[in-house]
């Protein structure tokens, strides 16, 4: 009352009288044609709170009944009996991997190739692949200066073919008629003849033979030489001045003694694996110690058998023959 009381007048509320309502709710003025005071009636006002529209809320989420089922599957047969729901959904494309998901190896449950080793502990940095593992040791091939081993060699590039193409053997190898193998113990030593009796210098001067004039060359040419390789009609007694004369010059054949038998040395003269001029150095003569000098393991009888001229008689034979005649 006291605050009231202060107010200016006009500021005082009315003293209350019964509202009534009407049919829309809105206050009645029933003062109006009723008796004039002097106060002013201050109506009570009545102050609300606005409320925010309904349609500006936040939507909120609720829960769908009855809405559509989530499809499931199972990878259990009584499941999927049980959940008779839609079929799964086709699976989507998945990015390769190795092993391809329809490989052989996948198929046999093979577990996948383990990574190298060195790649584990050398990281390769450049972002490549590394180089590929080296294949198993093969016995056949062995590779020890990681280099590929050289292909084999196409035999068009070999000499041209000659009679002795069905014969030929790797040169490495020990040949007929040629004694032990260069790396052998015989050879090494400087070697004693097959009957152990005679020492070689061990001197080696091979040459470059001709094309068709390997030492299987001439194996094949004495096999198949329907001609005689002796130079001679017939089976002769050659006497040490007859076999001087023949020395392979002035357009005479090359012959040379060996143990007593003479053969013609002309015919391998270009098969002579140390040469022309050494073969000659025993034409006209006894080439027995020439010989085993340089190679006594060489077959000198299996190797110019079909050179055999004669056999080698004393100088006086024909003189003394003729006395036995007589
Ligand atoms: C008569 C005097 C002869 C001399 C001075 C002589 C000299 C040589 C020389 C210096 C070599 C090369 C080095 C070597 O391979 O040991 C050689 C190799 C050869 N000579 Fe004679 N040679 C003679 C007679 C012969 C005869 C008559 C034959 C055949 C019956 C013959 C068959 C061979 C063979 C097969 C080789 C190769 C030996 C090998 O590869 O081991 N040589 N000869």
């Amino acid at each position: 009352a006291t605050v009231l009381g202060s107010l200016p007048r006009w500021l005082r509320p009315a003293r209350r009288r019964p509202v009534e309502h009407g049919g829309d709710g809105r206050p009645t003025d029933t003062t109006t044609g009723g008796s004039q005071e002097d106060e002013i009636v201050v109506s009570e006002v009545k102050i609300e709170v606005e409320q925010p529209l309904e349609a500006e809320e936040t939507p909120k989420a609720t829960a769908k009944e009855g809405g559509d089922a989530v499809p499931t599957f199972s990878l259990n047969e009584e499941d999927a009996k049980d959940h008779k729901m839609m079929p799964p959904p086709p699976p989507k494309p998945v990015a390769p991997s190795f092993p391809a998901a329809n490989s052989a190896q996948r198929a046999s449950n093979m577990p996948p190739p383990s990574r190298p080793a060195s790649e584990t502990t050398t990281p390769v940095s450049n972002g490549l692949m590394p180089p590929p593992s080296r294949p198993a040791s093969d016995t056949t091939q062995p590779v020890s200066n990681g280099l590929m081993p050289s292909p084999a060699r196409p035999t068009t590039l070999g000499p041209p073919p000659s009679s002795a193409a069905g014969l030929r053997v790797p040169s490495s190898g020990p040949l007929p008629n040629r004694g032990p193998p260069q790396n052998s113990q015989q050879r090494a030593t400087g070697g004693l003849s097959p009957n152990g009796l005679v020492a070689t210098p061990n001197k080696r001067n091979k040459v470059l033979l001709s094309p068709g004039h390997s030492p299987m060359d001439w194996a094949a040419l004495i096999r198949s030489s329907s001609a005689t390789l002796s130079g001679v009609s017939s089976f002769q007694r050659v006497t040490p001045s007859k076999l001087k004369s023949m020395n392979g010059r002035k357009g005479k054949p090359a012959w040379s003694s060996w143990q007593g038998k003479v053969y013609n040395i002309t015919p391998y003269l270009d098969f002579h694996p140390g040469g022309r001029d050494e073969l000659m150095k025993g034409a006209g003569r006894d080439g027995t110690n020439l010989f085993m000098e340089v190679h006594p393991w060489v077959n000198w009888e299996n190797m110019l058998g079909a050179c055999l001229v004669g056999v080698l008689v004393p100088e006086d034979y024909a003189k003394s023959e003729l006395e036995d005649m007589d």
